[in-house]
């Protein structure tokens, strides 16, 4: 008997072996960890009914049913995961403190400064850097590198904290998006004469999802008409409660023009940190933390921001961002003062790097300009692949089943824009009253809105894992590629029940599935031949059912089960290799490493089959 064969290509069978492969692989990939040829797993798919080349980038799910049918598990690794262990190659841990708890030292917190349009955030950013801005010793022209410090006085004591110069979330969820924590704080600006409109909102769902505190600056108080009690009701019903009304958020009336209460605003930011957060790190470390903003200089070369999360980026030190290297040639800050070093939650701009990180990169400090260049190209060759795949697989309604069999996500977010308040509510409504059965599966509505999808709306469902609702509404040009391009589904309905039943059906299938047992057949074993190249091969009679090659069986000798989880791996009628044999007639079965079979033992298949629900 021989090993199944297709087309003549041997089939390339595993041992239930787990088989590690970047998101986007292609055949070829999967041929090199399993040792086969190509062509073999082409002809596999073929025979699945997928026309797919060696090279090309396949999906999760190509790569899974691949697998499947060849006997390998097949466990797609997220480019994160796969960044950390490239570090970890190098016996680097990334976003770790070292040592203990006697090492952390208390940091300043990050903050980022939301709202909506022309609430008053850009000139919030210039009052706190102008009033309240460190001092510098040479006192250089102010420039923006995307953040900087300011300090406040609470408690009679001196805190400094750090702000993300770009204001606005989508700087926040861009990062995000990528997997990088940028932000502390939120400081929602919320006009006063103006109150709570669709970005405000957007900011707030962004920061929550984000798991990240929020302040309320309460702007504009100096406009006639300003009304900062409305904003707090209305924020109330966004879940944000003012602490003077037993809630536990900070609100604080400001004028961003007049420079009014910014302290106070500060001041409400460390409050917040200290009640809500633990912000400490060891500073003595090498460094470790993400670029905020890169750009190339003609004169300087590259030049990215940083911003230090733990240990201390010394003028000097060898550093990796994303796919650039170098060594630190100068550390400069927002004021144009040149640093010797930056210690956590400092950020600083960087010059010596060869070519210009990704907002939202990370960066480390290592001992050697030769593992720097080596993780620098990894990556730089990471991304180039990454390029090649067509599609990032992300969640979308036809596959949730399969995605969430993969274990990949836990919860349906969603994210639903509309043409009316109205109708967004009630299909909100619909959606969180559905039966999804023993609450196996949360729905969750990240952030819903009236007007067209945005770019934002993307972000911020590639951040969450999210899908995104469009009720009677569609996307903006932009957004549609954006999506398109980084593989997030929009759904478009104009009917609120035909959303509902789609998204039931999907989550009917979402459900985590139960498997039973059901058996197939029973062969007795008529006589054993031994082959030199398989082992021992069972002559069978089939007493009932049928047997099938590639199910599972247990061997049971005079009625008790000697062993189990084996699996037909081959089958013969005569000379032919043959799938099934039925019920009454006579074949050969070969059961792989398995040889110990005796006459009158008794072969039992069965397979596992997914239980349909009720
Ligand atoms: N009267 C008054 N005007 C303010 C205040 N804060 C901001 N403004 C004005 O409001 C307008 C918008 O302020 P920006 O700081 O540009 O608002 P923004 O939120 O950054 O706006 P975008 O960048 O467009 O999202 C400007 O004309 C500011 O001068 C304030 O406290 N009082």
């Amino acid at each position: 008997m021989q090993a199944p064969s297709i087309g003549g290509v041997m089939l390339p069978r595993g041992k239930g072996e787990t088989v590690r492969l970047s998101r986007g692989a292609s055949l070829t990939d999967f041929a090199e960890k399993i040792n086969a040829n190509p062509a073999s797993l082409v002809q596999v798919m073929f025979n699945l009914g997928e026309m797919v080349t060696a090279t090309q980038s396949v999906s999760d799910e190509t790569l899974t049913l691949l697998g499947e049918e060849m006997n390998y598990i097949v466990q797609i690794v997220s480019p994160e995961e796969e960044d950390r262990e490239l570090l970890e190659s190098f016996s680097i841990e990334f976003g770790e403190d070292e040592g203990g708890e006697e090492n952390l030292v208390a940091r300043p917190p990050v903050v980022t400064v939301m709202g909506h349009v022309d609430h008053g955030k850009t000139r919030l950013l210039d009052a706190i850097r102008k009033t309240n801005v460190i001092e510098g010793e040479a006192g250089g022209i102010t420039q923006h590198i995307g953040a900087y410090q300011a300090t406040t006085e609470v408690n009679g004591e001196d805190r400094r904290i750090t702000f993300i110069d770009t204001p606005g979330h989508e700087a926040f969820t861009a990062m995000r998006a990528r997997g990088a924590k940028s932000t502390d704080i939120a400081i929602l600006v919320v006009a006063a004469n103006d109150g709570v409109m669709p970005q405000t909102v957007e900011a707030l769902n962004h920061a929550k999802a984000a798991d990240v505190p929020i302040v309320v600056a309460v702007n504009k108080i100096d406009v006639e008409g300003a009304d900062p009690t409305k904003v707090r009701g209305q924020l109330t019903e966004y879940g944000l409660v003012a602490e003077e009304y037993g809630g536990d958020t900070m609100f604080v009336d400001i004028s961003a023009k007049q420079g009014l209460h910014i302290d106070s605003l500060l001041e409400a930011v460390v409050l917040t940190a200290d009640a809500a957060l633990d912000l400490r790190a060891n500073p003595d470390q090498n460094a470790e933390g993400i670029a905020i903003e890169a750009h190339l200089d003609r004169g300087r070369g590259a030049v990215a921001t940083v911003l230090v999360q733990r240990g201390t980026l010394r003028v000097g030190d060898t550093i990796v961002a994303g796919d650039a290297h170098g060594r630190v040639r100068a550390l400069i800050d927002d004021k144009g003062n040149t640093l010797e070093e930056a210690g956590p939650s400092t950020p600083a701009m960087v010059l010596g790097l060869t070519n210009v990180p990704g907002a939202g990169d990370n960066f480390l400090v290592v001992e050697e300009d030769r593992t720097a260049r080596q993780i620098a190209e990894k990556r730089a060759a990471r991304e180039r692949n990454a390029a090649f795949a067509k599609r990032i697989r992300r969640v979308n309604i036809e596959d949730l089943d399969k995605i969430l069999k993969a274990g990949e996500i836990q919860s349906l977010n969603l994210i639903i824009k509309g043409d009316a308040s109205g109708s967004v509510e009630a299909l909100e409504s619909a959606l969180l009253q559905l039966d999804v059965g023993e609450d196996e599966v949360d729905i969750r509505v990240l952030h819903r809105g009236v007007g067209a999808v945005t770019e934002s709306d993307v972000n911020l469902a590639m951040g969450s894992d999210a899908i995104i609702i469009g009720f009677n509404v569609r996307a903006e040009g932009r957004a549609t590629q954006m999506a398109e391009r980084e593989g997030v589904q929009v759904k478009y309905y104009s009917v609120i029940y035909q959303a509902i039943e789609e998204i039931e059906a999907a989550l009917k299938g979402m459900l985590k599935p139960e498997y039973e047992e059901v058996e197939l057949g029973t062969a007795e074993i008529r006589e054993v031949f031994r082959s030199s190249k398989l082992g021992n091969i069972a002559g069978v009679l089939i007493r009932s059912g049928e047997v099938r090659r590639n199910t599972k069986a247990r061997l049971i000798r005079d009625g008790k089960v000697v062993a189990e989880n084996l699996n037909i791996e081959g089958l013969r009628r005569f000379k032919d290799d043959v799938t099934e044999i039925r019920e009454g007639y006579e074949g050969g079965i070969n059961l792989g490493n398995f040889n110990d079979i005796k006459v009158d033992d008794v072969i039992a298949t069965y397979e596992m089959r997914e239980k349909p629900r009720g």
